[in-house]
């Protein structure tokens, strides 16, 4: 088997990914004229041309624009259920996404409607494609605190059908600092809790997210490498790094794979995994980030295993399910 062959079967776990950034424009386009729904794009074409973004707030833009078109129950199964079959081309076995309940709460859509149908697809996931999920509940950083604290005791009902709360949309300017109390709040309701924090933002919103916001896990992070003290604690401490290659290059973190900080957060001992964060827009799913690291990096066979056993560290899934996962890596190690 070559290490190509190898690294698209390995079993996979997805961290860092936003469901609404799973929807493709063929499914827009459906939704849309499904529901009604205008868009300012005449053809699958167009749209995929305006794909073409200078930062994280240029995507973002398209971003909650295309998500205008989920409306009902089924819209978000079906935008959910996508994804999981498109998973399974990957041999994706967990995965934790996000999903941002303010965006649809802001246009009318009710969290009874988008839980249902996310957690409709997360079960049938389970029973048809043998692939387990989390959800985590995403308050959007350019949003004030009081509204993410609403939105949480609105979520609250819903506990059962996610395990965490995690933060996104623009980061520079809306530093973690901005939300302690929803933070705290959602630990003391036994939340698991993650950030994006030096994705376009400096190091030190790193720091914060960990001091202040007490995270489990960094999303993105690949601005550590800008302090020696904390790439230490970040690897003293263990604290795992999903890491999106192909999003930094299509949002200009970097200019080209190769000028990625992952070898540095490799060689630092970090908890790095790889994750494909909104692929519909950044040109690829998961195994389309392994392979677009491979080509700027080499890595060996060896570190394509210590990534994915970081993954299965890192996932919020049961101690039964994790050792699940690392038997199936071993079996396909001695398999291969
Ligand atoms: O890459 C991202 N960064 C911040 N917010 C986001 N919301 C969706 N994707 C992203
Ligand atoms: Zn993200």
């Amino acid at each position: 088997m070559s290490l190509t062959e190898f690294i698209c079967g390995l079993p996979k776990i997805e961290l860092h990914l936003h469901i609404e950034g799973t929807l493709e424009p063929e499914l827009m386009f459906a939704l849309a004229e499904r529901n009604g729904v205008a868009l300012p794009y005449a053809t699958i074409d167009e749209l995929r041309a305006a794909y073409d973004f200078h930062n994280l707030q240029s995507f973002l833009d398209l971003y909650y624009q295309g998500m205008n078109v989920l409306k009902t129950e089924q819209d978000f199964f079906d935008l959910a259920w996508a994804y999981f079959t498109r998973c399974a081309q990957d041999n994706l076995r967990h995965v934790e996404f996000f999903f941002d309940p303010q965006a649809h709460l802001e246009r009318g859509v009710g969290l009874d409607v988008q839980f249902a149908g996310l957690n409709r697809a997360c079960n049938e996931a389970e029973k048809e494609l043998s692939i387990t999920s989390s959800i985590i509940l995403s308050f959007l950083r350019d949003m004030t605190e009081d509204s993410a604290l609403a939105t949480l005791e609105a979520a609250l009902p819903y506990r059962e059908h996610f395990i965490g709360v995690g933060l996104d949309s623009a980061e520079v300017g809306n530093p973690p600092e901005k939300f302690v109390r929803v933070f705290e709040r959602a630990r003391a309701e036994g939340f698991h809790a993650v950030a994006h924090a030096g994705e376009e933002g400096p190091a030190d919103y790193i720091q914060q997210a960990l001091d202040l916001l007490k995270i489990e896990r960094i999303d993105h992070g690949v601005r550590c490498v800008e302090d020696d003290a904390l790439m230490k604690r970040v690897a003293e401490e263990h604290i795992p790094l999903t890491v999106c290659p192909l999003s930094n290059l299509y949002l200009k973190v970097i200019d080209r794979m190769e000028d990625h900080t992952l070898p540095q957060l490799l060689a630092a001992g970090l908890k790095v995994t790889l994750n494909s964060d909104d692929p519909a827009y950044f040109g690829g799913y998961m195994n389309d980030n392994f392979l677009a690291v491979q080509k700027a990096f080499s890595l060996s066979r060896e570190q394509w295993v210590t990534l994915t056993r970081n993954a299965i560290d890192a996932t919020f899934a049961s101690a039964a399910r994790q050792q699940a996962l690392h038997d199936e890596l071993n079996a396909y190690i001695a398999a291969a």
